[in-house]
C-alpha cells in the first residue's frame, strides 16, 4: 500500500504550507498528493518538495477531477496518512451584493468539496489516519457582511466534530482548524478591503499550520492558533448570538 498525504488548495497559502511542513513530520509517506487549478504553481511546488508530489490539478466543483482521484485511489491502494481539506475561499460583503453564482460558489467549494473529498478519501484510511479540515475563526459566531462564508466555515467545523465522534474507536482522527485572519492569497480574492481591526491580528501561515499539525498528530479536535482567537471561541459559547452579530457588524464598518 502506498501511503499518502492529499492536500486540497495546495497552490498556495496554508495549503501550501501544508505541503512543506508535511513530510517533515510524516517522514514515511511515499508521495503527497496535491490539488488545485492552477497547474504551474503546483508544478513549481513539486520542484520544491523533497517527496515525490503528484499533481491533480483541477476544480473541485466539477465531476472531473474526484472521478481522476477515485482511479488513482484505486489503482495505487493508496493508504490515506492525512487528508487536507484547503480549499476556499470567502467574498467579502453583505448577501445582497453579490449574485447566487458567488454565494452558493462558497458553499460549493468549502462545503460541499469538503464533503465529497472526505468521502472519496475515508475508504482509504485507517488507524492513525487525520484528517484536517479548514474552518475558521469564523465558524465561531455569524459574521454581518461575512454571511454566507462564515456559515460555510460553521458547516465545516459541525462537520468536523460530528465525524470525529463518528470515528472514535477507529483510530481515524479530524481536526477543525479555526483561525484568525492568516497572511495569504485569500485577501486577494475577498472583493473588497477586509476590516482593518482584523488586519492587526494577521497570523503567518507558517505558524498557523505548524500548529495545525502538532493539534492534529495529539488528535485534538480543534485547532485554533493563537489568545486572541481563542479568547474569541471561548466567548462565542457563553456571548448571546444577538451580541455577536452586533459585534461583528460593528467590526466589518
Ligand atoms: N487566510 C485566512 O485568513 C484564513 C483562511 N481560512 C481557510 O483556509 C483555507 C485556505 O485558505 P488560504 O490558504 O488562506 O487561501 P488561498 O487563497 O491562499 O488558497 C486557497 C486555495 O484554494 C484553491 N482553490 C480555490 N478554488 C478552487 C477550486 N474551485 N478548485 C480547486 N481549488 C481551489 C486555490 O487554488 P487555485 O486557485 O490554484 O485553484 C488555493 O490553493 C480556506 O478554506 C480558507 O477559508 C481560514 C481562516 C483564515
Ligand atoms: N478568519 C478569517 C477568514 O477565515 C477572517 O475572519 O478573515
Amino acid at each position: 500500500m502506498m501511503k499518502i498525504a492529499l492536500i486540497t488548495g495546495a497552490s498556495s497559502g496554508l495549503g501550501r504550507e501544508f505541503a512543506r511542513q508535511i513530510p517533515k513530520l510524516y517522514q514515511n509517506l511515499d508521495e503527497i498528493w496535491v490539488v488545485a487549478r492552477r497547474a504551474e504553481r503546483l508544478n513549481e511546488l513539486e520542484m520544491e518538495l523533497k517527496v515525490p508530489v503528484r499533481i491533480f490539478d483541477g476544480d473541485l466543483n466539477q465531476d472531473y477531477i474526484y472521478k481522476k482521484l477515485g482511479i488513482a485511489l484505486g489503482k495505487s491502494q493508496a493508504n490515506v496518512r492525512m487528508l487536507v481539506n484547503a480549499a476556499g475561499y470567502g467574498k467579502i460583503g453583505t448577501f445582497c451584493e453579490y449574485g447566487w453564482k458567488e454565494e452558493t460558489g462558497m458553499v460549493d467549494l468549502n462545503c460541499r468539496s469538503l464533503t465529497r473529498m472526505t468521502a472519496l478519501c475515508l475508504p482509504y484510511m485507517h488507524c492513525g489516519s487525520r484528517i484536517v479540515n479548514l474552518s475558521s475563526a469564523a465558524a465561531f459566531g455569524p459574521q454581518p457582511g461575512f454571511a454566507v462564508y462564515a456559515a460555510t466555515k460553521s458547516y465545516v467545523y459541525s462537520l468536523s466534530m460530528a465525524l470525529g465522534r463518528e470515528l472514535k474507536g477507529s483510530g481515524i482522527y479530524v481536526t477543525a482548524v479555526c483561525p484568525g485572519p492568516v497572511d495569504t492569497e485569500f485577501f486577494d480574492h475577498t472583493g473588497k478591503e477586509v476590516a482593518s481591526v482584523k488586519k492587526k491580528f494577521r497570523a503567518d501561515a507558517k505558524d498557523v499550520v505548524r500548529k495545525a499539525l502538532i493539534d492534529s498528530a495529539r488528535g485534538k479536535k480543534t485547532s485554533v492558533y493563537g489568545l486572541s482567537m481563542k479568547a474569541a471561541q471561548v466567548a462565542s459559547k457563553v456571548v448571546p448570538d444577538s451580541v455577536i452579530v452586533a459585534v461583528m457588524e460593528k467590526i466589518a464598518e
